[in-house]
């Protein structure tokens, strides 16, 4: 992981510093005249995001996180990198793949326009490689301003055609996950996690009463999250992303995972833009693939 000396000639004075934080771990503080943003250089995870004129965070992190090496960080985005969900083929990898738990290096950050922006790259290891032996650079591109963005990059530079599926796993803080309407989801099929993957249709706006694990196909829509508790809706707008996994784990799951105190669940959904189950990538020599999100908030 690059030491606080490496990373000073990437900081730009005012809007964006670095420090060791939680865990020993390096971040990312950004601030500027739209909004402030936190990233962990650990898995190029960003824990915190919130417009300057949102009286609560955009991004949820649980109050229970835990940070740590090499463990994924409760909250944040993510990032799910090079498989989503459990590995096709080997019961030993981790879920929701690597990315998440290992150094990723700063590679470029710059300020125009009142945006911020940060470039990180993957650092291959020998522990990455004996899970992905396969040459394809990945970096993930943050700016901020009172809007998110965020660029996956992959690069197939591994002479062969490679199977990858992906996501950027974003929990949204919300006022009350059971006051929630989501939409953007009609007339999607979806693989229910929660019932053995069973494909089903969805119709109309989607509300929450319990446990909810669903990865919607085919679906290229952005999505909106209105709450009413907060007065506000997030915008999910996406690009690259054929599909959208929602999930909230409700009380049983989320105190039997950890990571979460009594009550933070109710705080948080997942709303994924992600390349996964029909609509896994398999990227071609040479070929460069991007998945693009970018979020924000105005009153309901
Ligand atoms: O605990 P993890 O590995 O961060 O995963 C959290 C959740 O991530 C979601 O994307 C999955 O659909 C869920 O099944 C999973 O429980």
């Amino acid at each position: 992981m690059q030491d606080l000396d490496a990373l000073k000639p990437f900081s730009i004075p005012g809007q964006l510093a670095f420090r060791t934080g939680p865990g020993g771990l390096p971040y990312a503080d950004i601030a500027n005249a739209g909004g402030t943003a936190s990233i962990c250089l650990q898995g190029a995870h960003l824990t915190n995001f919130q417009p300057r004129a949102q009286r609560a965070p955009v991004v949820w992190l649980s109050q229970a996180a835990r940070f740590a090496p090499g463990k994924s960080i409760r909250g944040g985005v993510p990032v799910c990198w090079p498989w989503f969900g459990a590995h096709p083929t080997e019961p030993g990898f981790p879920a929701h793949g690597f990315a998440r738990t290992v150094p990723w290096a700063v590679v470029d950050s710059g300020a125009a326009q009142g945006v911020t922006q940060l470039a990180l790259r993957l650092e291959p290891s020998a522990a990455t490689r004996a899970q992905w032996p396969h040459a394809t650079p990945v970096e993930l591109r943050i700016s901020v301003s009172d809007t998110l963005g965020m660029a996956l990059i992959t690069r197939n530079e591994a002479g062969v055609a490679l199977p990858l599926s992906e996501a950027l796993h974003t929990y949204f803080h919300v006022g009350d996950i059971g006051e929630v309407v989501l939409q953007g989801l009609d007339g999607c099929a979806y693989l229910d996690k929660v019932e053995n993957f069973a494909r089903k249709q969805h119709s109309g706006a989607l509300r929450f009463a319990g446990e909810t694990d669903r990865v919607y196909v085919n679906t290229v829509a952005d999505c909106l999250i209105d709450d009413a508790r907060l007065g506000r809706r997030i915008r999910v707008r996406k690009q690259g992303s054929a599909c959208t996994v929602v999930w909230t784990p409700w009380a049983e799951k989320a105190a039997a995972m950890g990571d979460y105190t009594a009550e933070g669940w109710r705080q948080m959904l997942c709303v994924e833009s992600a390349n996964a189950a029909d609509n896994a990538l398999v990227l071609q020599p040479g070929e460069s693939h991007t998945l693009e999100v970018s979020y924000g908030a105005e009153a309901l």
